[in-house]
Order: C-alpha cells, then sequence, then structure tokens
C-alpha cells in the first residue's frame, strides 16, 4: 500500500510537470488590470500572471507599498501573489512575447476630436496594444478584450493582428469586466456571472475553453457564460446603459417628489419590492459619476446611429440628460437658497470621489458641481478621505473627457488652477466660517459627524444641501440647520424658490 501510494504521488508530480504553466500578461495595470489580475494570480497559484503598463510610475507604484489605487482588500490580495506569480512590470515586449494568453485592459476614452468627437470610442490605445501585440508575438496567442469597446471592436483587432501575423495564430475573445469600483474585489472573488464571447470555429471554441478554465479555478461554472463576440461586446455596454438608466428614473422621479412632497426613499422602496424591479440601484442621488457609465451610452448612441437607429439613440442619449439635469438642479438649489447668490461666500464640500471606497475622480458629480458654484463666484472648500489635493486640482483644470486618458499622456489646460479652491484635510476644517455645506460623496465617516459642532463653527444661517442623502434632515433642522435632501419633502425655506432657474 505505501508503495502504491509512491507510485500515484509519482505519477501526479509527472502530471504536474508535463502541463505547461500557463502564462498570462496583461497589458493595462489600471482599475481593471491591477485588481482583476491580483484575483487571477490568487486564485490560480498554477498560472503566471505578468501586468504591464506604459506609465512606469503606475509600476512602480503596484511594485511599492503604496498601491496606484485605493480598493478595499486589494492590498492583502497583491500582498498575497506579488513576487510568486503576480509580477508588475514595463517590460511589455518580453512579457507579451512569453505569455499565452493576452488581456488588454487599457484606455477606451470617449473621442474629443474629430470624427464622432463626443461619443465615439477613442480606440487609439487599443489599437496600438493590439500592433504591438502583433509586432513582438512569436507563438500562438489568445488575445482577450477587457476593456469595454464598441461591438464590432474584435473584428478590427481581428484584422490588424491577422495582416501582421507572420504566421503566428491569434484567437479573439472578449472577456468584459463587470466589477464596480470600491468593491471590485468583492465583485471579482463573487462574479453575477463571467462572460466570455468567442468565435464559433474549433480553434475559436479551444480559446473559449482555456480562458473558461481560468476562471473555473474559482467561478462556479454556471455563472461563466459563453457567446459570440458581439454578443459579449454588446452585453457590456448594455448592462451599463441598463444600471445608469435605473438611476436616471429615480433621479426624475426624485424632482418630481420634491414638487409634490413625496419621499423618494419611500417611493424607491415600494416600487423596489416588486420582485420584477428589485430594491438595487435605486438611490437617488446627485448624478451618476465614474469612467464607465457617461462613456459607454455615448458610445452605445454613436453606435445606435452608425447603424440608422436615431430613435433608440435618442433613447439612451435621455440617461445623459436626466443626469445632466439632476447636477445642475442639485447646483441652482444650492444658489437660489442662499439668497440667489454665493459671490464670496465659503461652500464646504464633503467628498470629492464619484462614490465611496475610492479615490478615483473620473467624471465625479463633484467636479460639475464646483464648476457651477464657481461660475457664481463662491469660495469652494473640499474634503474627501482618500482624494488629494493634486487631484482636485488637476481635476478643476482638466477639459471634459481629458481625464480617460493614461497619466502621463494627459493634456493639462492652460487655466490656472482656481483660487478660490481649497483643500482640507477634514471634515471641520472644511466646514468652519462656511455658510454652506454640500455632501457629494455618501462616505460612511460623513453619517457620523457631529452636526451641533459644525453649526456652531458655521455662519448663519446654515444651510446642508444632501446630495447622497446620507444625513437624517429632521434631526439637522432641530439642531438648527436649513436642509436639502435629493427627493425629500422640502424644508420651508426652499418651498418656493425655483428648483432650476
Ligand atoms: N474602472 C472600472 O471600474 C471599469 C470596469 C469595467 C470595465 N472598465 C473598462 O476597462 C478599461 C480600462 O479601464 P481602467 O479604469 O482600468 O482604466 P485606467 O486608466 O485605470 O487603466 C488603463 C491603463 O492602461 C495603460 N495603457 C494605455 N495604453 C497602453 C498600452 N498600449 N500598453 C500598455 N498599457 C497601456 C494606461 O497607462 C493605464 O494605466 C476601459 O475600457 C474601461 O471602460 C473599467
Ligand atoms: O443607486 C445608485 C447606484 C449608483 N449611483 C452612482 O452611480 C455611479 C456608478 O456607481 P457604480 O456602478 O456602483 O460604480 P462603477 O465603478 O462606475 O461601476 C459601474 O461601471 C463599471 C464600469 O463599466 C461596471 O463594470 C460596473 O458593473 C458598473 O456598476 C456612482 O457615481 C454612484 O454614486 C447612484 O447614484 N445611485
Amino acid at each position: 500500500m505505501h508503495i502504491n501510494q509512491n507510485k500515484d504521488n509519482n505519477k501526479q508530480t509527472v502530471k504536474r510537470v508535463l502541463v505547461k504553466m500557463v502564462k498570462i500578461c496583461c497589458l493595462g495595470a489600471g482599475y481593471v488590470g491591477g485588481p482583476t489580475m491580483a484575483v487571477i494570480a490568487l486564485k490560480c497559484p498554477d498560472v503566471e500572471v505578468v501586468v504591464v503598463d506604459i506609465t512606469s510610475a503606475r509600476i512602480n507604484a503596484w511594485n511599492s507599498e503604496q498601491l496606484p489605487i485605493y480598493e478595499p482588500g486589494l492590498d492583502d490580495v497583491v500582498k498575497e501573489s506579488r513576487g510568486r506569480n503576480l509580477f508588475f512590470s514595463t517590460d511589455i515586449e518580453k512579457h507579451i512575447g512569453e505569455a499565452d494568453i493576452v488581456f488588454v485592459s487599457v484606455n477606451t476614452p470617449t473621442k474629443t476630436q474629430g470624427l464622432g468627437a463626443g461619443k465615439a470610442a477613442d480606440l487609439t490605445y487599443w489599437e496600438s496594444a493590439a500592433r504591438m501585440i502583433a509586432d513582438v508575438a512569436k507563438s500562438d496567442k489568445i488575445v482577450v478584450e477587457k476593456s469595454t469597446v464598441p461591438v464590432k471592436t474584435a473584428e478590427a483587432i481581428e484584422k490588424i493582428l491577422i495582416h501582421n501575423s507572420k504566421g503566428i495564430n491569434f484567437q479573439i475573445l472578449s472577456n468584459p469586466e463587470f466589477l464596480a469600483e470600491g468593491t471590485a474585489i468583492q465583485d471579482l472573488f463573487n462574479p453575477d456571472r463571467v462572460l466570455i464571447g468567442g468565435r464559433d470555429t474549433p480553434e475559436g471554441k479551444k480559446a473559449v475553453q482555456t480562458l473558461k478554465e481560468v476562471y473555473a479555478h474559482w467561478v462556479p461554472e454556471d455563472r461563466i457564460l459563453t457567446t459570440n463576440l458581439w454578443s459579449a461586446e454588446l452585453s457590456k455596454l448594455a448592462a451599463n446603459a441598463f444600471l445608469a438608466q435605473r438611476i436616471s428614473s429615480v433621479n426624475a422621479i426624485s424632482a418630481l417628489c420634491e414638487a409634490t412632497g413625496a419621499n423618494v426613499s419611500e417611493v424607491a422602496y415600494a416600487v423596489g419590492k416588486d420582485a420584477r424591479i428589485g430594491p438595487k440601484f435605486l438611490n437617488a442621488s446627485i448624478g451618476f459619476g465614474g469612467s464607465c457609465f457617461q462613456k459607454d451610452i455615448l458610445n452605445l448612441v454613436y453606435i445606435c446611429e452608425c447603424n440608422g437607429l436615431p430613435e433608440v439613440a435618442q433613447y439612451w442619449k435621455s440617461v445623459i440628460q436626466i443626469n445632466d439635469y439632476q447636477k445642475s438642479r442639485f447646483v441652482n438649489r444650492i444658489v437660489s437658497s442662499m439668497f440667489n447668490t454665493v459671490a464670496n461666500k465659503k461652500i464646504a464640500m464633503l467628498g470629492f470621489a464619484f462614490k465611496k471606497d475610492t479615490g478615483d475622480t473620473r467624471e465625479t458629480p463633484a467636479i460639475d458641481v464646483c464648476n457651477g458654484l464657481l461660475g457664481d463666484k463662491a469660495n469652494i472648500c473640499i474634503y474627501d478621505p482618500q482624494v488629494t489635493q493634486d487631484q482636485i486640482e488637476r481635476d478643476l483644470a482638466m477639459n471634459k473627457f481629458d481625464w480617460d486618458h493614461p497619466t502621463h499622456l494627459q493634456p493639462t489646460s492652460p487655466m490656472a488652477v482656481k483660487k478660490q479652491v481649497t483643500v482640507s484635510s477634514d471634515a471641520y476644517s472644511a466646514t468652519k466660517d462656511a455658510h454652506g455645506v454640500c455632501i457629494v460623496t455618501e462616505w460612511d465617516e460623513f453619517k457620523t459627524l457631529d452636526f451641533t459642532r459644525i453649526y456652531e463653527g458655521m455662519q448663519k444661517p446654515a444651510f446642508v444641501f444632501d446630495g447622497r442623502n446620507v444625513v437624517n434632515p429632521e434631526k439637522l433642522r432641530q439642531i438648527g440647520f436649513i436642509v436639502y435632501s435629493i427627493g425629500k419633502p422640502l424644508d420651508l425655506w426652499m418651498k418656493d424658490m425655483p428648483a432650476v432657474a
């Protein structure tokens, strides 16, 4: 028995040695590439994962104690695998050359110039990644679209690769990412689904199976969906459009709540109790932000227009129009409540990130609120627990859409950093001597602030404008504040004032 056991062990060892270690290279060490690859490395110790990037500062940060992005749980995941089977490098050519599977998770910003400007996806970074893969590849590769791209991008990428292939076989897969920032690690550990689109050929099916085996290390098989390439690409755009549409729907209702005395939290709760609708993603807010929703809907709108579907394009465009309306409605509430002027008044802004638990500020509604208030000559003092002063200053000096390019390629606007904006290291100093406080990010710590202390330090009348419904308006009114909460019955002070000037 002892001898047999040894034989079995030997057989397994031989089997292990014969199975070649799968090597993955990911182009793009950003919010998607970094966490996604860190989780693959953690869950698949038999796979070597190298994340590469053209921005060396980002790679240096991934190799340091201070990771380049803030994401709960990310530090532990990276520390567990880094140096074992997870590596971060700027040697792009070497690692593409050695990889079996190449993920491409580079920026796909909205075009700012030329055909489709303001709507279409800018595929410059994707195309240069594809050309680099074709240039340096010496063996067959599976190329995986991880970035969010227009439908039919795989076809274009395939053409670039095949026309430059030198006899190498490339299989293109679409494997869009559905993680949300702030919950990226739990989303990756326990995804609702993993979607893999591929060609319906024997080679295509084999490539799908290879990628499926990577995810099957920890994702139950029934959650790994396989489709054709175009369905996978379109599902990603459609999922984001549906999610954003829910927010615009509840935000549109929030305006009606304010006009009628209904309470948007009660309405959303009652509506969400319908099992067909469901309770999630119905929080009225100052408007959605983040690098994805607006960009991806604009991209969808452009694709509809290009396919001769103007009515469908208009339908999705209205989701963004309501979002813009919600942001300007918020600014107008602030200005009209404060005697129609905020000139030279200190307004404290609590939060700047586009949602809690992230330091990401891409397309954050805070930028629009700042610009709206600055247009009315306010002095703004900002506090966010995760966003640096440098980032805030860059955001306020940048032109729309420039934020979504690699950091070292971001054009800086000639506009000087605004003198009317200061940044504080805590909520109490930010609100000291302020006329009004606006809450733009739903950080948990804002729920437990000592508002009596804040009230005492402020100018009177003291206003709170809660764009995230994080404070209890009644409790704040008892302290003495005039309170505006999105979609909630209006303070007597605001009853007859116009919501939109
Ligand atoms: N952020 C999210 O939550 C999220 C979720 C799902 C999908 N996506 C999509 O994933 C893609 C990446 O998003 P992100 O948020 O990670 O962006 P990001 O800006 O954080 O990261 C992209 C990285 O790609 C690098 N890069 C650009 N061109 C390169 C090249 N040719 N070779 C190597 N590196 C290159 C950049 O330097 C940058 O570090 C986008 O298409 C986005 O829409 C994002
Ligand atoms: O009920 C809600 C839910 C969200 N938001 C806002 O909507 C924006 C986006 O939030 P969320 O979707 O949670 O974060 P993202 O990281 O932008 O994730 C979205 O965009 C990613 C990029 O494509 C997708 O992968 C995710 O599935 C999709 O949720 C933020 O400003 C939120 O504050 C609301 O206002 N109300």
